[in-house]
């Protein structure tokens, strides 16, 4: 289910253009060693990357919660610096954090972060939106009564009041059921067709491997990689074997190959039939035992463990 880009994307001046940021916290903690990267206007663009890559750090930073050490960031052509209201008008972003008035209902934080962007007679949008989002039936109950689960629904309603041009989407279906899942995707695709810039980071890398088309990967705070969802997928062309090893062990040669290990459990990238039954050969002629071998399409994890692992042992 990728989305075709905006057909104005051209026109426009990027979504979001990220120049040599950096971010020292004052622990000393490196979180972002100089980060450049460019958005297109009507883009559904990826930010993965492991625990403590500095996604987070990143969205705060445009979010203006977190001031950048160095560097530069421009929203729509808007310096992020200089023009501060102008550019965060045009973002909708959705924190991880949840933090909310709780004796506000629903429907008040929606109008009151409409106050917020000095917008009148917003109510008909707010409704469409807790209609889309499974939230009409409690438009009316405080943020303090609402599960965890309806109270993240509320977080996205909030980045969406305004109609704003790029949505950020920080690790939005963490724990959330597959309801929510499915109608935030249908809502999100919708806006995104229409225009909308969207910018996701999740650690569920199958729905960006559906959603976006183009993936950054940070690591360590640094860019790892940044290409068309394709092309990260076919620079790791082939499949992959897994299995439990028990007997002996991995030998030499299949090391390179190798994608993850826990203890038994692994993962090794292999070619075509020939290659595989090379490989398979090579793991015999080391005394190794297969067990639950499968073999299956390397697919973005795959993809994923392979950059962020090698830039480990780099
Ligand atoms: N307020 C802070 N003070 C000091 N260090 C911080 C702070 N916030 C984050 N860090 C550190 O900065 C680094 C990047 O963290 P960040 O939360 O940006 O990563 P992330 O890619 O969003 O990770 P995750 O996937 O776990 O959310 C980590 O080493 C983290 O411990």
């Amino acid at each position: 289910m990728q989305h075709a880009r905006a057909p104005h994307a051209q026109l426009s001046p990027p979504a979001l253009v990220v120049e040599g940021l950096r971010k020292t916290y004052p622990n000393g903690t490196e979180a972002l060693k100089g980060v450049s990267f460019t958005v297109e206007e009507g883009e559904f663009f990826g930010l993965l990357g492991p625990n403590g890559a500095g996604k987070t750090t990143l969205i705060s930073i445009l979010g203006g919660l977190a001031t950048a050490s160095v560097g530069r960031l421009s929203v729509c052509g808007l310096d992020l610096h200089k023009n501060k209201r102008a550019a965060a008008r045009r973002l909708g972003i959705v924190p991880q954090e949840i933090t909310f008035d709780p004796f506000l209902t629903v429907r008040e934080t929606l109008r009151f972060q409409s106050g917020y962007w000095g917008l009148s007679g917003n109510d008909r949008w707010i409704g469409e939106i807790l209609e889309r989002l499974g939230l009409s039936d409690k438009a009316d109950r405080r943020m303090n009564a609402l599960s965890g689960g309806m109270k993240r629904r509320v977080l996205v309603a909030q980045a969406l009041v305004h109609r704003p041009r790029i949505i950020v989407l920080d690790e939005p279906t963490a724990g959330v059921d597959v309801e929510l899942r499915e109608s935030l995707w249908s809502f999100i695709g919708e806006l995104h067709a229409a225009g909308a810039t969207v910018i996701l980071t999740t650690h569920y890398l199958q729905e960006a491997q559906a959603m976006c088309g183009r993936i950054a990967i940070m690591n360590k705070g640094e860019l790892a990689a940044l290409e068309r969802t394709e092309d990260l997928l076919s620079r790791f062309e082939g499949r992959v074997l897994k299995a439990r090893i028990t007997g002996g062990d991995l030998p030499p040669a299949l090391l390179p190959h190798v994608i993850r290990r826990h203890g038994p459990e692994v993962t090794v990238r292999v070619g075509d039939a020939a290659d595989l039954s090379a490989k398979l050969a090579e793991l015999t002629a080391a005394g190794v035992r297969l067990e639950n071998l499968t073999v299956r399409e390397a697919d973005l994890e795959d993809v994923f463990l392979n950059i962020t692992t090698s830039a480990e042992a780099a």
